[in-house]
C-alpha cells in the first residue's frame, strides 16, 4: 500500500475552524481541521492531505516564526502567523491612543517581528505635531515613515519587501485606505472568501493573506479585523522590562531582584523616571501590562 500524499500548504483565509489553504503553484483548496483541534492560524504552512479537488484536511502546521494573538489575551485565539513585520498605522486625526503604539511595540520585541509606526494623513495640517510626539520612539531605534494613504502609498509598498506584513491600527486611522490602495482587489476577495468558507454564517475571526508580489517582491500582507491590536499571553511578567529598549539597559539595575517597579526602594526604572529620562506614561505602561498578566494568570 502507498502512503497517502500529502502537501505542504499555505492557510490564505481562516474563518472559524475553516481555512482556504494555497498550494505552491497558487491553487486554492478548503480546509477543515482533524477533529476538534483548530490551533491553526491564517499564515500558517501546514501539511494538508487532498480529499478531492476542493476538499482537504489539514494535518499538522509546520514550526512557525511567529504568533500573534487576538487582543482579548485570556482566550488566547491565535490570528497571524509568520508575520516579520507589523506597521502600525497612527494618524494625527482622530487622535491616537500612545499606549497603542507601546503595546505594538512591546508585542513584535516579544515575537521577535520588525515594527514600522506608520503616521498616515500627512496631508493635515495636525502631522507635523503628531510627528514631534513620535519621536520618543525613533529616538527609541523604531523606524517611522510618515505618508498619506489618500496621495501616495510608494513608500510604505516598499517597505513590505521580502516581508509577511500585518497593518494594526485603532478605528478611522485609515488602515482600509491603505489596504485598499495596496491590494485593490481586497474587498471583493475578502466576500469571496466568505462565501466560500462560510455560507454566509457570522463569525467573530476571519483572516486573509495576500500576495503583493506582483508589485513588491515576496511581499504579503495579512489582513484581520481581531489585529486592532493583539494580546501578550504569552509573556512572563519579568520580561516585560527587556521588551522595553527604555528600560531594557536598567534590568538587575533595582536593589531587589524580584522588583515590580512601584514602592520598592532603589528602583533603577523609577529614577529613570524622576530623572526625566523615560516619560511616566512608560512606567505606566509597564505596570497595566504587569497587572494584565498578573490577573490572566488566575484566570
Ligand atoms: N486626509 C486624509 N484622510 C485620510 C487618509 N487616509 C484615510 N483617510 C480618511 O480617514 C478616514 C478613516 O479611514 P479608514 O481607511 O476607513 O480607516 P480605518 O483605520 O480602516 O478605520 P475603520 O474602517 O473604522 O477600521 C476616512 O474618512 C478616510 O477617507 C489620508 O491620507 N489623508
Ligand atoms: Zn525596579
Amino acid at each position: 500500500m502507498t502512503a497517502p500524499l500529502t502537501h505542504i500548504a499555505r492557510i490564505v483565509a481562516s474563518h472559524g475552524r475553516s481555512y482556504m489553504v494555497e498550494l505552491p503553484d497558487r491553487s486554492r483548496l478548503n480546509c477543515s481541521a482533524r477533529g476538534k483541534k483548530s490551533d491553526f492560524a491564517c499564515g500558517d504552512l501546514v501539511q494538508i492531505k487532498p480529499l478531492n479537488a476542493e476538499q482537504a484536511v489539514i494535518e499538522k502546521a509546520l514550526p512557525r516564526k511567529t504568533l500573534l494573538y487576538r487582543s482579548d489575551q485570556w482566550r488566547s485565539k491565535i490570528i497571524a502567523a509568520n508575520v516579520t513585520q507589523i506597521a502600525i498605522v497612527v494618524a494625527p486625526v482622530p487622535s491616537y491612543l500612545d499606549e497603542l503604539i507601546g503595546r505594538a511595540l512591546i508585542a513584535a520585541e516579544a515575537e521577535d517581528i520588525e515594527p514600522l509606526i506608520v503616521l498616515n494623513k500627512c496631508d493635515l495640517p495636525q502631522a507635523a505635531a503628531a510627528r514631534e510626539a513620535l519621536r520618543y520612539y525613533e529616538e527609541l531605534g523604531y523606524p517611522l515613515l510618515a505618508l498619506s494613504a489618500k496621495a501616495d502609498v510608494a513608500p510604505l509598498r516598499e517597505r513590505l519587501q521580502g516581508h509577511i506584513s500585518v497593518l494594526v491600527g485603532q478605528s478611522g486611522m485609515g488602515k482600509s485606505t491603505l489596504l485598499n490602495a495596496l491590494v485593490p482587489e481586497a474587498n471583493a476577495r475578502v466576500n469571496d472568501i466568505s462565501e466560500a468558507l462560510d455560507s454566509g454564517k457570522h463569525t467573530t475571526t476571519h483572516a486573509t493573506f495576500y500576495h503583493l508580489d506582483d508589485q513588491v517582491e515576496g511581499a504579503a500582507l495579512i489582513d484581520s479585523p481581531g489585529l486592532q491590536s493583539f494580546g501578550l499571553a504569552h509573556v512572563k511578567e519579568e520580561q516585560l522590562p527587556g521588551l522595553m529598549p527604555d528600560f531594557r539597559p536598567l534590568q538587575g539595575q533595582c536593589r531587589f531582584h524580584n522588583c515590580r517597579h512601584r514602592q520598592e526602594p532603589s528602583c533603577a526604572l523609577k529614577a529613570a523616571v524622576e530623572a526625566g529620562t523615560v516619560p511616566a506614561s512608560r512606567l505606566q505602561l509597564l505596570h497595566r501590562l504587569q497587572d494584565e498578566l498578573a490577573q490572566m494568570d488566575t484566570y
